[in-house]
């Protein structure tokens, strides 16, 4: 089968600035894909590599089969995409603006299925109301919606749920889920890693145009994070006197209130009694200690801020 998004040894210039450096990987049929990175890692580059809209400097992508560029008509009606912004003509109604994106596509009777997504996204009594009548979360639906007009297997979101209040990042997510239970692919960009983590059975990770990460939700999760340990000390001058292998286990470290609170992210719990230890040994006051599972979040800060630990820190009071 196919591959739904085939990335081959992208490379984006923008001048001295190299946004995508020589990014490759590969999306299967049905997946659910989480891009993730800070802001300027290149996602929004990338997706626009995908949707066409960027052309790479070098390196090609794939879309279903098509190359985005070199085949435009062919793969962007393989792909819908969900963008950042919000653009819109005001004066359109939301009807008129999914037939008027219907009829982009060659689709000129295709009020049945836009019906059924206006439904689908709690907008069918907005239907006729004009887009600058719409509130900001409204407007956001009708994206997802022109995404959608001319069915397309995979589709692209870019911070779909930005700005975006509890209740319609709900609606999305059940209608997204959805679309994917029925076999469309999923690419998703998004700074709340509790979403990623939650529906991603994939995640790529992006750092200054880099792939640094590319794997299973799960597998990213086991391999990476593991225990975080929380300890709050009243005297932190210890933590020059720390061994290297736990300093480098620390990451972050931060004052509260006076107190000094060091967390450290571990692959296996019987770590904790070790680093507990050459706290201790240090001569670390330990006032409060508390042990929880990592999440995806801190996998992505440990990832983004490799190498960091507690350099820069100082380990001061
Ligand atoms: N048209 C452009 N001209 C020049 N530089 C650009 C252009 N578009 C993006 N860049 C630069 O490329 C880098 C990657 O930007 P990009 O928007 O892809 O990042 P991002 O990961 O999507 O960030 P964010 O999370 O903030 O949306 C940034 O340094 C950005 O300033």
């Amino acid at each position: 089968m196919k591959a739904a998004i085939e990335v081959g040894h992208v490379v984006k210039r923008y001048g001295d600035l190299t946004a995508l450096n020589d990014v490759s990987f590969s999306i299967e049929q049905g997946e659910f894909f989480g891009l993730l990175g800070p802001n300027g890692a290149g996602k929004t580059t990338l997706i626009s590599c995908m949707a066409g809209l960027v052309r790479p400097s070098s390196g090609a992508v794939n879309i279903m089969g098509f190359d985005a560029h070199g085949d435009y008509q062919h793969a962007r009606r393989q792909l819908g995409m969900v963008p950042q912004e919000l653009a819109f003509d005001p004066f359109f109604t939301v009807r008129d603006t999914l037939r008027w994106q219907s009829g982009y596509f060659g689709l000129n009777k295709n009020d049945a299925w836009i019906d059924e997504l206006l439904h689908h996204l709690g907008l069918s009594d907005k239907a006729n109301a004009n887009m600058r009548q719409l509130s900001g979360g409204m407007k956001r639906r009708v994206l997802v919606a022109q995404a959608l007009v001319h069915r397309p297997p995979v589709m692209i979101l870019d911070e779909p749920t930005a700005g975006v209040d509890v209740e319609l990042r709900h609606t999305l997510w059940q209608f997204i889920s959805r679309l994917h239970k029925e076999g469309h692919t999923i690419v998703l960009t998004t700074h709340y890693l509790e979403e990623a983590e939650q529906l991603c059975g994939r995640i790529a990770m992006l750092k200054k145009g880099e792939l640094i990460a590319l794997d299973r939700t799960s597998t990213l999760l086991q391999q990476l994070a593991g225990v975080k340990l929380s300890i709050k000390v009243y005297n932190s001058m210890f933590v020059a006197a720390l061994p290297a292998d736990v300093r480098a286990l620390c990451a972050q470290a931060q004052e509260v209130e006076s107190q000094k609170k060091l967390t450290f992210t571990l692959k296996k719990a019987h770590q904790v009694e070790h680093v507990l230890a050459a706290v201790r040994m240090a001569g670390g006051d330990i006032e409060d200690v508390a042990v929880s599972q990592a999440d995806l979040e801190e996998v992505f800060v440990r990832m983004m801020q490799a190498d960091s630990g507690l350099n820069g820190l100082g380990g001061h009071a």
